[in-house]
């Protein structure tokens, strides 16, 4: 369903990678691995049609994703690696508006059910400005809970969460792929996830 050929990444005066290619299909996840700077991150981005590449192409369902446009990004979810969450809005606002401006609006039934999952219950009302780092982070993941969305694209969800948070974003995962979702993911740490099939790609080697 997604495949990428001979993907190069160019990013100022530096070639970060060329000749990277894949194919991922339903119920399957990519880990991207790749020391500091070996471009994971922008191999991500290019994915999501945010960076053009170099050269090479992106195919989603057997079509350019460069062609499909607005329709492919109709089924891509994009975790970044900032969280994107506003400061001064609690957990629930910031989990209201996102839902929202992705034009897939929550009732707030189920973002307080997600927030419950993601371990924030009774932090909900609270500005995001006073959690911590991986309060923060559970707050940006807590759109996986009800995420439908055919194909995930995560940068470093794990990062700043301890080992539960890890494990709850683990299953995340795997009961999208077991849905039948794809999802391509960067991680310094091991992939656990119980359910579809893991495959790596390294960068930089
Ligand atoms: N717009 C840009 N202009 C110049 N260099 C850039 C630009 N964007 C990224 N880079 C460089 O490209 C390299 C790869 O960055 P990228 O964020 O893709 O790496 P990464 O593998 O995700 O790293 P990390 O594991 O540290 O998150 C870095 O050296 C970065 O400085």
């Amino acid at each position: 369903m997604l495949e990428a050929s001979n993907l190069e990444c160019v990013r100022g005066e530096r070639r970060l990678f060329a000749g990277v290619g894949f194919r991922l299909d339903a119920g399957e996840l990519l880990s991207l691995q790749g020391a500091n700077g070996s471009g994971k991150t922008s191999l991500l981005r290019m994915l999501c049609g945010l960076t053009a590449p170099a050269a090479g192409e992106i195919r989603w369902r057997g079509q350019a994703t460069a062609k499909l446009g607005g329709e492919f990004r109709a089924e891509l979810c994009y975790l970044g690696h900032h969280n994107a969450i506003k400061e001064e809005l609690t957990p629930l606002e910031n989990l209201l508006t996102s839902a929202r401006l992705a034009g897939e609006p929550l009732a707030e039934d189920n973002a307080l059910d997600a927030l419950e999952t993601v371990g924030l219950a009774g932090r909900e009302d609270l500005a995001c400005r006073y959690l911590s780092q991986g309060q923060k982070r559970r707050v940006a993941l807590a759109r996986l809970v009800h995420e439908r969305r055919a194909l995930w694209i995560l940068d470093e969800p794990y990062v700043a969460l301890d080992v539960a948070a890890v494990d709850m974003v683990a299953g995340l995962i795997g009961a999208h792929l077991q849905r039948g979702g794809l999802a391509v993911l960067t991680t310094h740490q091991p992939v656990a996830v119980a359910a579809g099939s893991i495959r790596e790609l390294r960068l930089g080697s």
